[in-house]
């Protein structure tokens, strides 16, 4: 059995559900399909996750909401109608929710919120099954609730609980296509609660362990996973394969191509990952498994990610200090703050994070306490920095791969802000500023896929 999720650009129009009705009704073992809502049909269009976010967000502020839910019912209603869909019970149903969810939670926003991100996709599902009905196939949309998807209650974070597998395992016995709508589960007080931004994935592969699924297939628009991101190299080397844990690196450090956290749920029950093109599924595309031969591709991919910034703090015999470290990184705890790296010295040591982080005074908080309370010499914040993360299984036993990198930098005049290299066996870590980070990638992908000969392409 294989669970197929379609990502929001896989399902953004009559077309792409098309496409998507071909590649199901063209394997038998497609049995279960995960679907987006509705993305972008063009470089500059709105996703429908992003429109029901300014919906709600109107709603939070009191001001006009009708013609955002004209928005919504108007992308439904034209793929409906290219096609050709008898659709005027599935609209009217539409908007009767979305106007019930804004009634029942106007006064609780982060339910809302959730509550109303997560329509986009219960809606496109329930689009898809009565498409592949009228074709058809036999097939039925199935809610997160009714397939067992229960999630720890936090809004916009979820996480699934373990008691979810068991129930998920059922679904097996079910007949023809289920259809079951990404990015949200419900919690055990019965809320709507939805996974990440991009958190479609994550169903996806919490559906594929529960029905322990021979493989997880996640479709999109891209032939594969590439050793870079496209935007910023052309047409770069296809992986044809990758270990579960490069992907994890490389997800969380900008491969936005599949999301970081749902890597757990497959990993942890063995299932393979094929990423395939839903606008050309006879390509390969790349295989996310357990072990890869990495002995003629020791580097998998290079990623990387902007909006950092560092927490630079020195003080004269600082390695002498007992608890420096703890008291430092309570002080980010009581903020509610999540860290990237921290490279040290004798005497300094740098907090890397999400700038994002530090808003709404927090910055002056937090330096005014490390001040304060740590006696340090000095103290600041410097942003603008972008990470570069290099990742690959060959790269603890191949001589030579950090040295690569850094006079392939060099060569290209950029300065580095920072390395980290150890405390992941398969990755190394550069920091530069945000403004050459670009050039700072094509020089690396330079070094390592184009200088050098190496295996693992499609
Ligand atoms: N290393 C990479 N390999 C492939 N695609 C990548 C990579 N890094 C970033 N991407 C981007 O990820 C996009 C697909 O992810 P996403 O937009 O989330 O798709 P979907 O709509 O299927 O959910 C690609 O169009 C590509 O621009
Ligand atoms: N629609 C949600 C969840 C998701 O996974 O979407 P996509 O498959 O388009 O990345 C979002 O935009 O975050």
């Amino acid at each position: 059995m294989k669970v197929a999720k379609f990502g929001g650009s896989s399902v953004a129009s009559a077309t792409q559900f098309r496409k998507v009705a071909d590649i199901v009704s063209s394997d038998v073992e497609r049995r279960i399909i995960v679907v987006s809502a509705p993305g972008k049909r063009f470089k500059d269009d709105i996703k429908i996750t992003d429109i029901l976010i300014q919906l709600a967000q109107a709603v939070i502020d009191g001001k006009v909401y009708d013609e955002i839910v004209q928005t919504v019912i108007t992308r439904y209603a034209e793929i409906a109608k290219e096609l050709e869909l008898p659709a005027d019970g599935f609209l009217a149903e539409l908007e009767h929710d979305l106007r019930w969810k804004i009634n029942e939670y106007r006064d609780h926003p982060s339910r809302l919120l959730d509550a109303i991100k997560a329509s986009g996709e219960d809606h496109n599902a329930r689009l898809m099954a009565l498409y592949l009905q009228e074709i058809g196939l036999e097939a039925s949309y199935v809610n997160p609730r009714e397939a067992g998807i229960v999630v720890t209650d936090e809004p916009g974070n979820a996480q699934i609980l373990p008691e979810s597998y068991e129930k998920l395992y059922h679904l097996r016995e079910r007949r023809g296509v289920l259809v079951i709508p990404g990015f949200f589960g419900y919690s055990q007080e019965g809320n709507i609660v939805t996974f990440p931004r991009g958190g479609s994935d994550i169903t996806g592969s919490i559906v594929a362990a529960g029905v322990k699924a021979d493989v997880y297939e996640n479709f999109t628009d891209v032939d594969s996973i590439y050793c870079v991101n496209p935007s910023i190299v052309e047409n770069p080397r296809q992986l044809k394969e990758i270990t579960y844990r490069e992907m994890r690196e490389l997800s969380y450090s900008g491969f936005s191509v599949f999301h970081d956290e749902a890597l757990e749920p497959v990993y942890k029950a063995g299932i393979p990952v094929c990423v395939k093109n839903t606008n050309n599924p006879a390509a390969p595309g790349t295989w996310i498994v357990a072990k890869r031969n990495h002995l003629d591709a020791p580097i998998a991919g290079i990623a990387s990610d902007t909006g950092f910034c560092s927490i630079n703090i020195s003080k004269y015999l600082m390695n002498r200090e007992i608890g420096f470290g703890r008291k430092l990184l309570q002080i980010l705890e009581d903020e509610g703050i999540s860290y990237e790296h921290i490279p040290s010295g004798i005497d300094n040591m740098s907090v890397i994070l999400r700038a994002s982080q530090l808003e709404g005074g927090k910055e002056q908080r937090i330096l005014d306490r490390i001040q304060m309370e740590l006696e340090v010499d000095e103290v600041h914040v410097e942003h603008g920095l972008a990470l570069i993360m290099v990742v690959g299984e060959g790269m603890e036993r191949t001589v030579g791969m950090a040295a690569k990198a850094t006079t392939a930098l060099a060569k290209a005049n950029i300065n580095l802000e920072m390395i980290n290299q150890g405390s992941s066996e398969v990755s190394m870590m550069f920091g530069v500023k945000e403004e050459v980070v670009v050039d700072a990638v094509r020089a690396l992908y330079q070094a390592y896929f184009q200088e050098a000969v190496v295996g693992n392409e499609v």
